[in-house]
């Protein structure tokens, strides 16, 4: 067994989601392991040693002789959160357009008049790379004070294939330079630019012969996302992408049923997506499908939320039916402008009905296998990346409870102290 670099002892509750390999569903969802008076022991690369009661862990545990000990008396320890489900990256924001929702304005009617995200789109694909870099690393900031140590990116806001490949690559400078694993999706299938408007079959041409093929060459996405909605990419074309992407090697995800219940759903039962993401609008069949295809439902209450949308997806008949339910922030300019995993944990208890519990594993483990990362990230266990939240309170419980609060004060990420006192440490 190595030393330990370092070491958080006396955590009033060590959290550590340890348990079987998979994501969780059913009885499991709840799943969330708490050890009182818990330690975790860190090695020099970043790994996890052990997690265990304080005493065992100093008992067993070698101390490097420059091992630095936090000690955690009446705070809880958590995995750092994983974000499965964001759009980090684009050029300025939707201030305006928010209020022009909340007067009553429909979201897509936004996107047939040429404006969400096809206003974000021109926004982004006039920006340099350079400029995207900043400002998607000062979000990503922003989510690690919130605790977020892994975090899924889309790509989606590129009019032309070249702008998605830039896109790509700011997602690629992001994974080298900043403190989260960032995990990159293709999502070329966001919105029908104006120009194909009337023959979206001529765009869907171009992201199957051109972008997914380009991109896939990269390296640098791991997955193929489509938008398939009602006036935006319908199923046929949805199928078309995610097979697409497929053969390149790209695993699919979907956005599915988010405003309309499309067949999204079904579809990715059909071509087995690791994940099916929104689900507002699904119905018993459709979970039925996603059961039985082993899909993960991602969650992203912060868009419904912000919405106002009247449907919530049925989390708890999906728990009941045994699909794993992750959660994320959905974090864009338009839908969902959070960027904090601990306002969606309290959405997901108040308005979707998960225990604090079952929305903890949602925003922890499952949402690491949502991404095809539960062997690295999500739980405190031997080997895997050092990735902790203390939170300046004594449960984990509090997250929902005292909602929208900061509660975060230390995050380490990769084994390394990068937030103190809720300040990210440069
Ligand atoms: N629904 C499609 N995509 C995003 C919204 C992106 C935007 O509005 O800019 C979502 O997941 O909610
Ligand atoms: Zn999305």
């Amino acid at each position: 067994m190595p030393a330990a670099s370092l070491l958080v002892v006396h955590a009033a509750e060590l959290v550590t989601l340890a348990g079987p390999s998979g994501p969780r569903a059913g009885a499991l969802q709840g799943n969330v392991q708490v050890i009182d008076d818990g330690a975790v022991a860190v090695d020099a690369a970043g790994s996890i040693i052990m997690a265990g009661p304080t005493t065992t862990v100093l008992r067993q545990v070698d101390r490097a002789p420059d091992a630095l000990v936090l000690d955690a008396r009446g705070r809880a320890v958590l995995p750092g959160f994983v974000d499965p489900h964001t759009h980090a990256i684009f050029a300025g924001d939707r201030v305006r357009e928010f209020e022009a929702l909340l007067s009553g304005v429909d979201y897509l009617d936004l996107l047939t008049r040429g404006c969400g995200i096809l206003h974000t789109m021109r926004l982004t694909s006039a920006a340099d790379e350079e400029e995207l870099v900043d400002r998607a690393g000062a979000a990503l900031d922003r989510m690690l004070v919130a605790g977020t140590t892994t975090v899924e990116i889309k790509t989606g806001y590129g009019n032309t294939t070249a702008d998605e490949l830039k896109l790509l690559r700011v997602i690629a400078r992001l994974a080298a330079t900043r403190p989260q694993a960032v995990v990159g999706t293709l999502l070329a299938a966001h919105a029908v630019p104006l120009e194909y408007r009337d023959d979206p079959d001529r765009y869907v041409d171009i992201v199957c012969r051109s972008t997914i093929p380009e991109a896939a060459a990269m390296g640098i996405a791991r997955f193929c996302d489509v938008f398939c909605e009602a006036g935006v990419f319908s199923l046929d074309h949805a199928r078309r992408i995610l097979l697409t992407g497929r053969q390149y090697g790209l695993i699919p995800k979907i956005h599915a049923e988010q405003r309309h219940r499309t067949g999204g759903a079904r579809l990715a039962a059909e071509v087995g997506a690791l994940t099916a993401d929104h689900l507002e609008h699904v119905e018993e069949e459709d979970l039925a499908a996603l059961r039985a295809s082993g899909t993960i439902a991602v969650l992203l209450p912060g868009a419904a939320f912000m919405l106002r949308e009247k449907r919530l997806p049925p989390a708890r008949r999906m728990i009941e039916l045994g699909i794993p339910v992750a959660l994320g922030t959905d974090f864009n300019p338009g839908s969902s402008p959070i960027w904090s995993v601990p306002v969606i944990i309290g959405l997901a208890c108040v308005q979707l009905g998960l225990t604090p519990a079952e929305a903890l594993v949602a925003a922890t483990i499952n949402a690491a296998y949502a991404i095809g990362a539960g062997a690295q990230v999500g739980s405190m266990e031997p080997g895997k990346r050092a990735d902790l939240v203390i939170l300046d309170v004594p449960s984990y419980r509090y997250i929902p409870y005292y909602f929208g609060a900061t509660l975060v004060d230390t995050v380490i990420a990769g084994g390394k102290i990068v937030v103190r006192e809720g300040r990210i440490v440069r």
